[in-house]
């Protein structure tokens, strides 16, 4: 049997989980792709780190060990900030390996330069966890809401604030500890500002619009705020009320102007996503011949994340060989 050559760039929960993921469905693969999925190398940061990782596996802090590996068929991309990971992606892409990333980031900032490199040199990238963890939101966009026009997206990004929000109203845990435990847990990135600055949302909602219309709105003109100020107090009063804090991005695709906004909104027990809690993400997407359509799931975590990343790689893989622009410039 052949077989499917695969690096790993990070191995922190997600690379662990994309890890364990591809051993642990490896009959499954088998069965979807008729070859086995072999990892030959995982690029990391630290070298004195203790990992659990096979004894036949090249594990390097250089990439170019893992560049120059031949035939290479996919890169799973899963290290944090805009570099080195643009830069690695891109030369993976010119000598025609297919990436998988989970790097939103990176992603919002240069999603659409790689997509172009992608289609130029007839390779998949494959973008879906990096939005809303495992709920499928891209695929659902990209592929079956292609007809419809989408108006408006509304929906809670970030894994970490809803979590945090939710165990400070229904545990009473302080800020601080439900932050700590989102940090156990996985969710919440491991320089979490981000998370909880409302950053991590927007670069979602970011890479989002340009799925839709293929543009991003300005930047500077998107209103980003995020949980940190919001007290146990104010959620106390808010119960009292029948009402919840909710970190809501929310983005208007109007004729002529993209109106975005990232910011903790409170909700009465009839706004559909007043019963979102914990990690839960939910994304309702209003489009002119569907309606309104809802989905939910994990938003953060290893195998949440991890399931998005397989997912990606199982098309790609599918489909490398008829589809070989699969880019989003290609939708609307
Ligand atoms: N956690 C989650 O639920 C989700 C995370 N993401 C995104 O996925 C990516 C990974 O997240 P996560 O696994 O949580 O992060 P972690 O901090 O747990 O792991 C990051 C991994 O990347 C490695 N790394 C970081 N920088 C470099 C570098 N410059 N060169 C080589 N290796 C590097 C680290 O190496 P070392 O181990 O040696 O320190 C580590 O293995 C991020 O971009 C994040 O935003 C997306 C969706 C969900
Ligand atoms: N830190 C992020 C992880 C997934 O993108 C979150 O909490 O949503």
């Amino acid at each position: 049997m052949s077989v499917i050559k695969v690096a790993l760039l990070g191995f922190g929960t997600v690379g662990e989980g994309v890890y364990s993921a591809i051993q642990s469905h490896q009959a499954q693969l088998r069965k979807l792709l008729g070859k086995e999925v072999r990892i030959v190398a995982i690029l990391i940061r630290d070298q004195t780190k203790e990992r659990m990782i096979d004894a036949n596996i090249l594990v390097t802090t250089n990439f170019e060990d893992i560049i120059e590996i031949p035939d290479l068929d996919v890169i799973f991309e899963a290290i944090v900030g805009e570099e080195p990971g643009r830069s690695y992606l891109l030369q993976a892409i010119e000598k025609g390996i297919h990436v998988v990333t989970a790097n939103k980031e990176m992603f919002a900032n240069h999603g659409h330069e790689l997509i172009q490199r992608a289609q130029e040199n007839e390779v998949n990238i494959g973008f879906e966890a990096t939005t809303a963890g495992g709920v499928p939101i891209i695929r659902t966009i990209k592929q079956l809401l292609q007809v419809n026009q989408i108006t408006k997206i509304q929906g809670i990004l970030n894994g970490t604030s809803n979590f945090i929000l939710t165990e400070m109203r229904e545990r009473k845990l302080s800020f601080a500890d439900a932050l700590q435990l989102a940090q156990n847990k996985g969710y919440a990135e491991a320089d979490p500002t981000n998370d909880i600055s409302g950053i991590d949302a927007f670069y979602k909602l970011m890479i989002l619009s340009q799925l839709v219309i293929n543009q991003q709105p300005n930047w500077s003109e998107v209103i980003i705020d995020g949980i940190k100020s919001i007290t146990q107090e104010q959620i106390e009063q808010a119960e009292k009320r029948g009402q919840r804090f909710k970190h809501i991005a929310e983005i208007s695709f109007n004729d002529h102007s993209l109106v975005a906004s990232v910011q903790p909104i409170i909700v009465d027990s009839n706004h559909p996503l007043y019963s979102i809690e914990g990690v839960e993400n939910a994304i309702a997407v209003e489009a002119s011949l569907v309606g309104k359509i809802t989905l939910q799931g994990p938003g953060a975590g290893k195998f949440a994340t991890a399931s998005a990343m397989i997912e990606d790689f199982v098309d790609i893989i599918q489909h490398s060989a008829t589809k070989k622009r699969r880019e989003y410039q290609s939708i609307k």
